[in-house]
């Protein structure tokens, strides 16, 4: 049993108090030039994969302390469980355990007395075999055609992965193959993808966890159908539809056959699902080779995670670092910037893994926290940013933590493209960290031939703080290994925080008021009625509503 004790009450947080009170004044330039070895002592390299945390304001004695901090809310043991099985998802009575989906060492994982490994290995060839009769053309739809299109039907956990892969992985596609994910309510998304494809060529996979979320089955019930509007024929429908999903009874009402139906487990989180069968899309669109090595590099992630000593343990070196932040210098977020157009939906996808992980503020033991728990996540592709948002990460009043993600090979060489990207990465970390002093603003002003009154105007506008703190994760390629590797990482990081905050990281109860509420509304908005059952606001956007449509 571990304790739940919440990190105000460690003696390591005392300590990073007093760490704090050094090092708040700081600057992480004088860090470096105090310390010629500090990119060597403050990196860590994993594979093919580079992670600078050196341009952080942290020195050994805070990261000894961070360190500590993880062993007295008992880390250790919480990996231990978290990989044994252990039902961690307390308050859902389930194991937690994406880990067992990539565990490519095949040892048993054992759940309720059961290994699980065999189940994920039967699901595996199942998905292997229908993915190469999709690639290959042996599967037919109903007129005897191949299938095109891929259509996948799904929100949250059931979409962001899957999308994300596909996109990121672009260069592994299948040519003769085309994905298309719809997961909003809003009628416009179905509409416009199903402009786009043809019912005799379109395979539709409805990937739900519960198989019971509205927006999914809507939209599902809805392709189904369009699709019948050509095919007439019920049966037909096992041609084109299959089900991705934890709820049989669900799918076989939905009309979807048993046989065309890929299973994935209660202890399968959706935020961390595209390692299951949820994945059926990447493994069409990528080929089921590229997906297991999608698989490898997550589970090469999981082992340097459960197996190398904290201090160069990257997942742990990150979530440590995230803490300090939040908790010691008040920062409320965090920024990924990946500098790779292929992972512009990287940050949506940690998005959510880590906000209904970790967006929580109650503690283990049901009482309200008295500290910062998870940061808001957001992000995009760097150099949009760099014309968009770095203003404010630069010269704002927010502390804003950020990660930059680069490749370093390109795998479309234009020119001098990529030398430019990279130019950009490397400046940024160096500018935010930097930044730049009156001294150096008023010298540039000068040799700008500008007199003394107009520098006196100007200067302090252009004055940088600096010290802005950033990890860079440089990386050969973005390879399925590497992406695989990369998702892992951050996975884990976010489970660390959990456990550290001394909160449930796998429920996500916070989703459901929202859910509550839509049902009870839906119904007011399919009359005409005037609605008086709600709060003033709610009323009038209703009623207003109902009189703007006419
Ligand atoms: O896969 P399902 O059951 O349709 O759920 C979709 C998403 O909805 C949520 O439950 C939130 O409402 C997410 O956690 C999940 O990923």
């Amino acid at each position: 049993m571990l304790k739940n004790i919440d990190p105000v009450e460690t003696h390591a947080w005392e300590k990073l108090g007093h760490c704090y009170a050094a090092l708040k004044d700081q600057h992480i330039k004088t860090l470096f030039a105090e310390d010629p070895g500090r990119f060597a002592t403050f990196s860590a390299r994993f594979e093919t994969m580079l992670v600078d945390y050196s341009k952080n304001l942290l020195d050994e004695a805070t990261l000894q302390a961070l360190l500590e901090l993880a062993r007295e809310c008992e880390l250790p043991d919480a990996m231990e469980r978290m990989f044994a099985g252990d039902k961690i998802n307390k308050l859902e009575n389930r194991a937690v355990l994406h880990t067992a989906l990539r565990n490519r060492s095949n040892e048993p994982v054992m759940v309720d007395g059961q290994d699980v490994m065999p189940e994920v290995n039967r699901v595996l060839e199942q998905v292997k075999k229908f993915s190469e009769s999709i690639i290959n053309g042996n599967w037919k739809g109903y007129t005897g055609k191949p299938i095109k299109s891929i259509v996948n039907i799904g929100i949250g956990g059931s979409d962001l992965g899957p999308y994300m892969v596909t996109e990121a992985l672009k260069p592994y596609k299948q040519p003769h193959l085309e994905a298309f994910f719809v997961s909003n309510i809003d009628g416009t998304h179905l509409v416009e993808v199903l402009k786009k494809v043809d019912p005799e060529t379109t395979l539709f996979l409805i990937a739900s966890k519960t198989f019971t979320t509205q927006e999914t089955m809507t939209n599902a019930a809805s392709a189904k159908k369009w699709f019948l509007e050509s095919a007439k024929v019920e049966k037909e429908v096992a041609k084109h539809f299959v089900a991705i999903s934890t709820n049989l009874e669900a799918v076989k009402a939905f009309g979807i056959a048993e046989e065309n139906m890929f299973v994935f487990w209660d202890w399968v989180g959706g935020r961390f699902s595209l390692w299951s069968s949820i994945g059926l899309s990447i493994a069409c669109m990528l080929g089921f080779e590229n997906f297991v090595q999608l698989l490898e590099g997550a589970h090469a992630m999981d082992k340097h995670f459960r197996e190398t000593e904290f201090r160069n343990n990257i997942p742990v070196l990150l979530a440590l670092i995230g803490i300090w932040y939040s908790d010691f210098f008040n920062a409320c977020t965090e920024v990924i910037l990946p500098y790779n157009q292929y992972m512009h939906r990287f940050p949506a996808y940690f998005q959510q893994a880590n906000m209904e992980s970790n967006g929580k503020s109650v503690n283990r033991n049901g009482r309200e926290v008295g500290y910062k728990t998870g940061p808001i996540v957001w992000g995009e592709p760097g150099v949009n940013g760099q014309h968009a948002f770095y203003q404010l990460i630069h010269q704002g009043t927010h502390l804003i933590p950020a990660d930059f993600l680069v490749p370093a090979i390109s795998q479309n060489p234009l020119g001098e493209h990529h030398e430019i990207l990279l130019s950009n990465f490397i400046a940024q970390t160096e500018a935010l960290m930097n930044g730049k002093t009156m001294e150096e603003v008023t010298e540039e002003l000068r040799k700008e031939g500008k007199t003394e009154e107009e520098i006196e105007e100007l200067a302090p506008f252009k004055v940088f703080p600096g010290n802005k703190p950033t990890n860079s994760i440089l990386f050969k390629k973005l390879d399925p290994r590497t992406l695989g590797s990369l998702i892992a990482m951050y996975e884990h990081k976010i489970f660390v925080q959990g456990v550290i905050w001394n909160i449930y990281s796998y429920d996500q109860w916070g989703v459901e008021l929202g859910k509550q509420l839509a049902k009870k509304v839906l119904p007011e908005l399919q009359n005409e009625k005037e609605i008086t059952s709600h709060d003033a606001s709610t009323n009038g956007l209703i009623n207003a509503w109902k009189t703007m449509r006419r």
